[in-house]
C-alpha cells in the first residue's frame, strides 16, 4: 500500500485513541478524535514507525501497534471492543463497570448490588500509555484488582482493559463519554466504580496520605517529628544508569518500555532516554558519523548520571555501536555513584533486517542512508555486557525479567 506522505506524529494519549478507534471503541469517528480535518495522513509512534493511514475512510492500520509486557497489556484482556461486543451478542443486560480507582470495602461490597440482574459484567480498566504519576496506583495493579473483583462475582465477569487516554483526554476525546465507549464495548448500561463510595470513605480516601506525618507528629515532639519525616522521605535509594545496547531493531526500545512500566508499576521511579527521541530532542541534527554517534551517546550518559545521581533509575536505549562511547557511559553513571548495568541487545542482523518495522534497512541497502549500522557502519559487540538479551529467542517478559534481575543485584536489593 502506497502512504500518504503527510505524516503526523502521534503522542502516548493519541496513541491511545488510535488503538481505540481502530478497535471499534470510540463513538467519535476517528478523525475527531485525532482532531485532525486536513487531508490523507499517515500516523506514526514517536520512532516513526507508520501506524496506520487516516483519510476519508476513517483510520486503517498498516502495522500492529507496539505492546509492552505486564497485565495492562495481555492480549486476553486488551481486545477490540468489536470482539468484545460480538461475543456478547446473546446477552439482554450488559453491565459495564470502569474500574479507574482502586476500588475500597465500600465499592467492592456494594458491586454484587451494582451488577445484580445482569446476565454479564465487564469490568472496564481504563489503561493509559501515559506513566502514571510516582506513588499513583497504575493500570498493572488496578487489572489485577478488577481480576479479583471479578472472581468474586456470582455471574460471569470479564476484565476488559481499554485504551483510555490519561486524565483529561487529548483535542477532541474530551468529548469521549465513558458511555458511549461502554456501548461500543456492548454494554447496555454502564458505570463507575468509584462512584458508588459513601461521602465517609470518600473523605477517609481524601486523608490517607496525611496518616503517618499525623501518626509521626502525635509520637514526636516538635522539631524531633520533622527530624523523622524528613530522614524518612530523603532519596536513600542509590540510582542506576541502564545502558541497552544492540543494533535498530534489536528490541531495545521495547524492553526498555516494558522494563520502565514494570519499575514504576512497583514504585521505582524510571526515565526512559530512547535511542530515536533522544534524537528528537537532546541530540536534534547530529548525524550517524563516528564523532556523532560518540557526541550523542555521551549527552545520554550524562543526563542519565544526572537523573541516577538523585536515586532515579535511567534506562537508555541507543544503538551505541562503539565500546569506547559505552565505557564513557559507564564512566559518568561511576563518578554519578550510581550503579551501571550494560545490557548487550543481541538479536542478530538478519532477524533486525527481516523485522524492519521502520523500512530502514531496506533503504541502507538500496545506498540510500550511509553509515547504517550493521549494513555500512560497524557494530562493536561488548565483551563486558552483564547481561546478554536475544529478543530473536527470549520473549519480551523474560527478556524484562533478565534485565530486571540485574538490575537489582546491582542496587543490592
Ligand atoms: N545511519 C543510521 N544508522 C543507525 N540508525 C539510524 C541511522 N539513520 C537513522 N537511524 C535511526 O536512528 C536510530 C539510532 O540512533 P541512536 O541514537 O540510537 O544511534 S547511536 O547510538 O548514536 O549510534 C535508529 O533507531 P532504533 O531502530 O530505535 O535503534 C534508527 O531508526
Ligand atoms: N522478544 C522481543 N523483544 C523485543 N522486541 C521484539 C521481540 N519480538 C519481536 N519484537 C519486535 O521487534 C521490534 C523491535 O523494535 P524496537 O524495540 O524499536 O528496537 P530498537 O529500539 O532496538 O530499534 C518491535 O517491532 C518488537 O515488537
Amino acid at each position: 500500500m502506497s502512504l500518504p506522505t503527510a505524516t503526523r506524529v502521534l503522542s502516548p494519549d493519541e496513541l491511545d485513541l488510535l488503538e481505540l478507534a481502530l478497535g471499534g471503541g470510540s463513538p467519535l469517528p476517528a478523525a475527531r478524535l485525532l482532531g485532525h480535518d486536513g487531508g490523507p495522513v499517515t500516523l506514526t509512534d514517536a520512532e516513526n514507525t507508520p501506524l496506520a493511514v487516516l483519510d476519508d475512510g476513517g483510520a486503517r492500520p498498516v502495522k500492529p501497534l507496539a505492546r509492552a509486557a505486564g497485565p495492562h497489556w495481555e492480549p486476553a484482556l486488551r481486545r477490540p471492543a468489536d470482539d468484545v461486543r460480538a461475543g456478547l451478542a446473546a446477552a439482554r443486560d450488559v453491565v459495564a463497570v470502569v474500574v479507574d480507582e482502586p476500588p475500597t470495602r465500600a465499592e467492592a461490597g456494594a458491586l454484587p448490588a451494582v451488577v445484580a440482574g445482569a446476565d454479564a459484567v465487564l469490568l472496564l480498566v481504563p489503561a493509559a500509555r501515559h506513566t502514571p504519576r510516582p506513588g499513583a496506583v497504575g493500570a498493572p495493579a488496578l487489572v489485577r484488582a478488577a481480576q479479583a473483583l471479578a472472581d468474586r462475582l456470582d455471574v460471569t465477569a470479564h476484565v476488559v482493559v481499554v485504551p483510555w487516554p490519561a486524565a483529561g483526554g487529548v483535542g477532541a476525546a474530551g468529548a469521549l463519554d465513558r458511555d458511549g465507549v461502554a456501548a461500543r464495548y456492548g454494554a447496555t448500561r454502564a458505570t463507575r466504580l468509584a462512584d458508588h463510595r459513601d461521602a465517609a470513605t470518600r473523605d477517609r480516601v481524601a486523608r490517607l496520605a496525611t496518616l503517618w506525618t499525623d501518626e509521626v507528629a502525635a509520637l514526636y515532639p516538635e522539631p524531633v517529628a520533622r527530624e523523622v519525616v524528613r530522614a524518612a522521605t530523603a532519596a536513600s535509594r542509590r540510582g542506576a544508569v541502564v545502558l541497552l545496547t544492540g543494533l535498530s531493531g534489536s528490541g531495545k526500545s521495547t524492553v526498555a518500555r516494558a522494563l520502565a512500566a514494570e519499575l514504576d508499576d512497583e514504585g521505582l521511579h524510571t526515565t526512559l532516554l530512547d535511542g530515536d527521541e533522544v534524537r528528537h530532542h537532546l541530540s536534534k541534527g547530529l548525524g550517524f558519523d563516528r564523532a556523532s554517534r560518540e557526541l550523542n551517546v555521551e549527552r545520554i550518559g550524562y543526563v542519565a548520571s544526572l537523573v541516577a545521581r538523585h536515586g532515579g533509575i535511567a534506562l537508555a536505549a541507543p544503538i551505541a555501536p562503539f565500546a569506547s562511547g559505552r565505557a564513557r557511559v559507564r564512566e559518568l553513571a561511576e563518578a554519578a555513584g550510581a550503579a551501571f548495568v550494560l545490557v548487550h541487545v543481541s538479536t542478530p542482523l538478519e532477524v533486525c533486517e527481516a523485522r524492519d518495522r521502520k523500512g530502514l534497512y531496506a533503504r541502507a541497502r538500496r545506498g540510500e542512508i550511509p553509515d547504517f549500522t550493521g549494513i555500512s557502519s560497524p557494530y562493536e559487540a561488548p565483551d563486558d555486557a552483564d547481561v546478554v538479551v536475544d529478543t530473536s529467542v527470549t520473549d519480551v517478559p523474560d527478556a524484562v525479567a533478565t534485565v530486571r534481575a540485574a538490575l537489582l543485584s546491582a542496587l543490592g536489593a
